[in-house]
């Protein structure tokens, strides 16, 4: 059993023959070293076959000596390591003897012979293809800015909240112009105590004003309390007026539609309508409701038909209310906001919010009778964008939406106008002051074992995370590595885990809403995914347990309604792996730490991810994962986060032994014990090797996701693919970090089309881009790895969008659950 995960990629003749492979290439010398490698690997299978005992030399071998003999026999190539030709460099990694000897910390049962075999083998009877076990770390690319950065790191002075309710005793509800009432339910009810910059910028303007109004603030500032409180208070004071008038007593539900909040999803909108809810516990009178999509249009039209003053809705959905249900009478709406209004552009939504407010305005003018008019309305719409930046997109949104606009910001010296020209105005968006942001430089083939190092050194403390959000460029990797995360890995009970015991059902009953069984996680299809959350072993600790969570877009809508609704409620350890879907406007309590496992695809989404945390003044923390090479350049666009260059410009960081250092040495070792720590690290990653290659379901996700994350990788924006060039993006040493012992240009890959382009046979993974010369049309159903290319201007970013556009039609028109949740 020892050596279940060896065998597994072996198809061995019932007579016990196993064909010898042919080499070719190279000179005679090459060819007689990789001839004779192959007959001792051929001589030890046979005797582990028959039952003698082989030799095991290689056993006392160190991992870098394997390396290196192996580095000089290029009949055996392997993919991943093409970097052997690059000097060595001082430093490096290199385990030592002990590195491969002793440990009994982290040693799955068949850790012990892998180290003995060969780290190469063949399937022969499958056509040769082959199985790659290399060392993690050997040929790891180095990082070019090890020596930056040192004497920052003592530079940690604590810094103001850039988002922080306002202190000064002048600033107040009341002092806004907020009535009494709205100001004692905020501060008994909602405990707020007083207003945060962009709420006492905004506040008085739209409550007295009516011109239109672009909101801009940093995230987590209560932007949308900042436009929902003027709403409340003007909806409260034309109640006051028709009582003084005695035209009603109040206004009621069936008074009419006065306000219209969009939002760019599903998630977002029943978001807001919560924190609306929640104020109107002190106007009762007031009726506020939701139409989104993937809900039941006869209920929505039912809501619509009893009468609602205040509607959230998504675009898609509203208009199509708009087209279709007689009971929306839009004719009295005052107040139209458009929230995330970036968002809502880059979703493709003007269409949709073009015909809202033609809509909108042609309606208006139909009853401008004074007889239909209600004393005290205003006569004309305020129409209030709100964006955290001011892109062209949003320029659009503001040319169809707007007219003559204030423009809010939380402090008045931001403005960008007039800076039209310097490149600036994208510019203008931070991230929150106090937020402590870090990198981490780790080599691609310790992404796997450094980000579950980094999660459970975050968590090794009870209450020292509370909620982490991990954010994954692709649902496929996001799936992938929640498999891993909550899967109990062979060996785990000695050391990794440090959960031995604890029985596992006691630590999924400290959870609230009895979490579902790690057991057979989706393993039966990987495509179905019914369990979003699930106890971590792997991140378990003595003392506490950790749930790990998934969220993206391909998750249908209840389920992910009830992902989040769990996470929020969640009051233990908890972390969330999600997609970009999570980045946007969701205020989930508690998070006290994002990572950017895979950097975001523009600065902009890098800055709304990690603007999940550092809410409203609170402390957060960000770390963000960066390969060594290009990608470390992306420091500078980290160090442009922040407002002001003098204060907190420390951005602390990380290496990858570092990280593993910390989390996976074994109790009672000291942090300069290199090699447990690299014991530890490749029994871990060699453990989730052989449990992804123990199942075809599993080795088909671990593929997915490999190939879905390397095409994600591409659509970086144009202005950043310095940072992201996939050219220099190493796929052997890549797919180590999804557990694979293949060869990326051979890896197949089920559902993909037939006759894509396929790489180049070379030995190097390095990619090349699609409609090169050697275009070949794949045999079978299997399509091969086809790489996508990074040359053209206009990006594989802009076609994605696009054809995530068409996709998104063609699935509302489906009636399918969509993959923004779009309404
Ligand atoms: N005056 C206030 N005092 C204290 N907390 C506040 C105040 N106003 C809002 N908050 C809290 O701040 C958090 C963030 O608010 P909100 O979601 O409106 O931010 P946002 O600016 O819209 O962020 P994002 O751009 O990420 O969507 C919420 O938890 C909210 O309850």
């Amino acid at each position: 059993m020892a050596d279940d995960g060896m065998l597994l990629h072996f198809s061995i003749p019932d007579s016990g023959f196993i064909n010898k492979p042919k080499f070719k290439g190279g000179n005679w010398r090459d060819r007689l070293t990789a001839k004779k490698a192959a007959e001792n690997w051929h001589n030890k299978a046979t005797g582990r076959l028959t039952g003698t005992k082989a030799t095991q030399n290689a056993n006392h071998a160190t991992l870098g000596e394997r390396d290196r003999r192996r580095s000089k026999s290029p009949g055996i190539e392997r993919p991943g390591e093409r970097q052997a030709k690059r000097a060595r460099v001082r430093g490096e990694f290199r385990p030592t003897s002990s590195a491969a000897s002793t440990s009994k910390e982290f040693r799955p049962s068949s850790d012990v012979n892998t180290r003995k075999k060969p780290e190469e083998k063949h399937d022969f009877a499958k056509g040769g293809s082959k199985q790659i076990i290399s060392s993690l770390f050997s040929y790891n690319p180095t990082s070019t800015t090890k020596n930056l950065n040192k004497d920052e790191s003592k530079n940690d002075a604590p810094v103001e909240p850039s988002n922080a309710p306002l202190k000064s005793e002048l600033d107040t509800f009341t002092s806004l112009g907020l009535s009494a009432t709205l100001a004692t339910h905020l501060l008994n009810k909602m405990d707020l105590k007083a207003p945060t910059s962009i709420q006492k910028a905004a506040v008085p303007q739209l409550a007295k004003e009516d011109s239109d109004a672009f909101i801009q603030a940093e995230t987590g500032s209560g932007k949308t309390l900042a436009y929902l409180l003027p709403i409340v208070q003007r909806l409260m004071e034309l109640s006051a007026n028709m009582k003084k008038r005695k035209i009603d007593e109040v206004v009621h539900r069936d008074s009419g539609l006065f306000a219209i909040i969009l939002a760019p999803t599903r998630e977002l909108s029943k978001q807001i309508a919560l924190v609306l809810e929640s104020l109107l516990g002190c106007a009762h009178w007031l009726v506020a409701g939701t139409v989104i999509g993937g809900e039941r249009k006869k209920s929505e039209k039912a809501r619509l038909r009893k009468g609602l003053n205040i509607l959230v809705a998504t675009p898609g959905r509203l208009t199509d209310h708009l087209e279709h249900t007689k009971a929306l009478d839009v004719s009295n709406v005052r107040w139209l906001v458009l929230d995330e209004g970036d968002r809502l552009m880059e979703l493709g939504f003007e269409e949709e919010i073009q015909k809202i407010v033609g809509n909108l305005n042609l309606r208006m003018r139909a009853k401008k009778d004074a007889q239909y008019r209600i004393p005290g309305l205003p006569e004309k719409r305020t129409t209030v964008l709100c964006s955290a930046t001011m892109k062209m997109d949003v320029e659009r949104l503001g040319q169809i939406s707007l007219k003559n606009a204030v423009h809010i910001q939380a402090n008045p010296a931001d403005r960008t106008e007039g800076k039209e020209n310097d490149g600036k105005r994208d510019q203008a968006f931070f991230a929150p002051a106090q937020l402590k942001q870090s990198y981490a430089v780790v080599a691609p083939k310790l992404r796997l074992v450094s980000l579950i190092g980094f999660l459970k050194q975050a968590f090794a403390r009870k209450g020292s995370v509370m909620k982490a959000i991990v954010f994954i460029s692709c649902a496929d990797s996001v799936d992938f590595h929640f498999d891993i995360l909550t899967t109990k890995l062979e060996g785990e009970d000695d050391a990794i885990t440090e959960t031995k015991d604890q029985d596992e059902n006691e630590i999924a009953r400290q959870l609230p809403g009895k979490p579902k069984s790690t057991k057979g996680i989706s393993e039966s299809d990987p495509r179905k995914v019914t369990i979003t959350h699930a106890v971590s072993p792997v991140l378990s600790q003595n003392t506490h347990a950790v749930t790990t969570y998934r969220l993206h877009g391909s998750l249908q809508q209840p389920l992910r309604t009830s992902t989040l609704a769990h996470f929020t409620k969640n009051t233990e350890a908890s972390v969330l792996l999600a997609t970009d879907v999570a980045s946007r406007g969701l205020d989930l309590p508690n998070v006290d730490l994002v990572v950017e496992f895979d950097p975001a695809f523009a600065r902009d989404d890098h800055l709304h991810r990690v603007g999940r945390t550092a809410r409203a003044g609170r402390d957060g923390r960000a770390c963000i994962f960066l390969m060594p090479g290009c990608e470390e350049g992306y420091v500078d666009i980290l160090k442009s986060d922040r407002k002001d260059n003098e204060v907190g410009m420390h951005i602390g960081r990380q290496d990858a032994d570092e990280i593993l250092k910390k989390s996976l040495a074994s109790p009672g070792q000291t942090v300069k014990d290199n090699t447990t720590y690299m014991d530890r690290a490749t029994g871990l990653q060699l453990a989730v090797e052989r449990w992804v290659l123990a199942s075809a379901a599993r080795l088909e996700s671990a593929r997915r996701a490999f190939q879905s994350h390397v095409r994600a990788y591409a659509t970086h924006v144009a202005a950043e693919r310095g940072y992201f060039d996939i050219k220099q993006l190493h796929l052997g040493h890549l797919a180590k970090a999804f557990a694979l012992r293949e060869k990326p240009s051979g890896m197949k890959v089920p559902g993909l089309r037939t006759g894509a382009g396929r790489q180049s046979g070379k030995s190097t993974a390095r990619v090349r881009g699609v409609g090169t010369k050697d275009r070949k049309g794949a045999a079978g159903g299997n399509a091969e790895l086809k790489l996508p290319q990074q040359t053209d201007a206009d990006d594989e970013a802009a076609k994605m969008r696009k054809a995530v556009r068409i996709r998104e039609k063609f699935m509302k028109a489906a009636g399918i659950v969509d993959e923004f949740n779009l309404g």
